[in-house]
């Protein structure tokens, strides 16, 4: 019975999940032939699979995983939710059996909340589709995030991995990994997953755009000069060095959105960001492609990056030269990039035996540019990556400084609940290991309505309407593949 080892960890809607494992997780793996990520995110199955929760993660670096189901969710609330995942995680993990490579062991995918006080409650009903969703009429504040905690992980119970990077012979392997609680019932999920996926296609068509009916903005122009106004007086009154604010552009469809063919399209225009995709438990789905790495461990290496201060791309060679020397030479994109480079530099350096903070350069994607300062580091003692996620989050490319005064610039000035925007998105292992984007770029999706968000870093001498500017600019990710 398929249905029978989920959840084990769940939380119950009121309180974060905190029971022991009665039964440890086993999981088997197998080669698969090559099949599209996509289809088997859109595959509907007849019976208790028919419509679960669906996943994807994609790297800059090559490492693709979708699933499928929820073999274990683990859920917390409030500002102590880093810890308690992290917590239960010790639990979940404790004795683990995968039966096959690394590449393929099981993974807790999922993120958190922006702020520590994002208030969804789980309801939690694994079986929603996007047409059952129906976020019209809740609390306007927080009506795109009713399918989000603030903290939520899942092991998906069926899930294919692809990597480019953990394979000597440069040939990715794609792999499919089967999870539960019982080994027969994992070893029978295995071979008949295993014979699902041959029947869906290797490549799949990118799918065309849904069109966009209608847009719809939480902050207008006028609205946006006033805030970057207010916030600029804080800034003058030295409360406040650098605040990011944001907006939400929410797009009414013309046809359906397919979240997964969207993706596949980001992937084209976008190689080298991450791509996520989570289902909410309310059918709503939360996609991205965000540039932004939060931070990757792997045994005591550590990876992070400060990303901050935009301009557009140029037509041109020469133009697009001239924006990234313009950035490079900015004394107000030097502030507010090294703001970003002295917090994590801050958060690192008490738990690194050694650091590295690499030159600035640019970041170039298909339609911005970035400055960006590669930042590395060897971790003195074993933390777990959701320690590193914990201390990070938000950098002051998303948040500002100092932290709190940015915090509470934010709440009072946003007139919408940033839910998982900008938030660490990603996984973790038994290990402790795992990889965080920031969840930039990104948007959350019913079946016919896409609510988009992007923001930029106010410091002194920030004008509102350039900010506008790059702001409209973060949107575009997205927006063009509706269109
Ligand atoms: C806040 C966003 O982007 C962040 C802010 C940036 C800036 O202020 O220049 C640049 C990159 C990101 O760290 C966003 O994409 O919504």
């Amino acid at each position: 019975m398929d249905g029978t080892s989920e959840g084990r960890l769940a939380g119950t809607p009121h309180e974060p999940a905190s029971e022991t494992l009665e039964e440890p997780l086993v999981s088997a793996s197998r080669e698969l032939a090559d099949v599209s990520f996509g289809a088997i995110t859109d595959a509907e199955f007849d019976g208790d699979e028919a419509s679960e929760l669906r996943l994807q993660w994609a790297t800059p670096d090559g490492l693709e995983i979708v699933g499928r189901g929820v073999a274990a969710r683990l859920t917390a609330t409030g500002p102590t939710r880093f810890d308690d995942i992290h917590q239960q995680a010790s639990n979940l993990f404790a004795d683990l059996e995968h039966d096959g490579p690394a590449i393929a062991r099981p993974r807790a995918f999922g993120g958190f909340a922006f702020h520590d006080s994002h208030d969804t409650v789980a309801e939690y009903d694994e079986t929603a589709t996007s047409d059952t969703a129906d976020t019209a009429d809740t609390d306007a504040r927080n009506s795109h995030w009713q399918g989000f905690d603030a903290a939520s992980f899942v092991v998906p119970r069926v899930f294919v991995t692809r990597s480019d990077t953990d394979d000597l012979t440069g040939n990715a392997k794609i792999w499919l990994t089967a999870v539960g609680t019982d080994a027969s019932e994992t070893s029978d999920r295995l071979e008949r997953w295993d014979e699902r996926l041959a029947d869906l296609p290797a490549m799949q068509p990118s799918g065309t755009s849904p069109g966009v009916a209608a847009t719809e903005r939480t902050t207008t122009r006028e609205q946006w000069a006033g805030q970057v106004d207010a916030a600029l007086e804080r800034i003058a009154t030295d409360r406040l060095r650098k605040v990011v604010l944001a907006q939400a552009l929410s797009v009414d469809l013309e046809d359906e959105i397919d979240v997964a063919s969207t993706l596949e399209r980001l992937r084209r225009r976008y190689p080298n960001c991450y791509r996520f995709l989570i289902s909410g438990h309310d059918g709503s789905t939360f996609f991205g492609a965000p540039p932004e790495r939060l931070v990757s461990k792997r045994g005591d290496r550590v990876e992070t990056e400060a990303l901050a201060g935009s301009a557009p791309r140029g037509e041109a060679p020469e133009e697009d030269e001239a924006y990234a020397d313009e950035m490079l030479a900015s004394d107000k994109l030097d502030r507010e990039h090294d703001l970003v480079v002295e917090a994590i530099r801050d958060q690192l350096e008490g738990l690194a035996s050694e650091l590295y903070i690499g030159d600035r350069g640019i970041r170039k994607l298909a339609t911005i540019q970035h400055l960006q300062t590669p930042i590395e580091a060897t971790l003195a003692a074993d933390r777990h990556v959701l320690e590193l996620v914990e201390g990070l989050h938000p950098t002051p490319a998303v948040g500002g400084m100092p932290p709190e005064a940015a915090w509470e610039t934010i709440r009072d000035t946003e007139p919408f609940d940033r839910g998982w925007y900008a938030s660490p998105i990603g996984w973790f292992d038994a290990n402790g290991d795992g990889e965080f984007a920031v969840g930039l770029r990104s948007g959350v999706a019913t079946a016919d309505r896409v609510t988009l968000f992007a923001g930029n870093g106010i410091v002194a001498d920030s004008d509102p309407d350039e900010e506008w500017e790059e702001v409209q600019l973060k949107f575009r990710p997205i927006l063009d593949e509706l269109r």
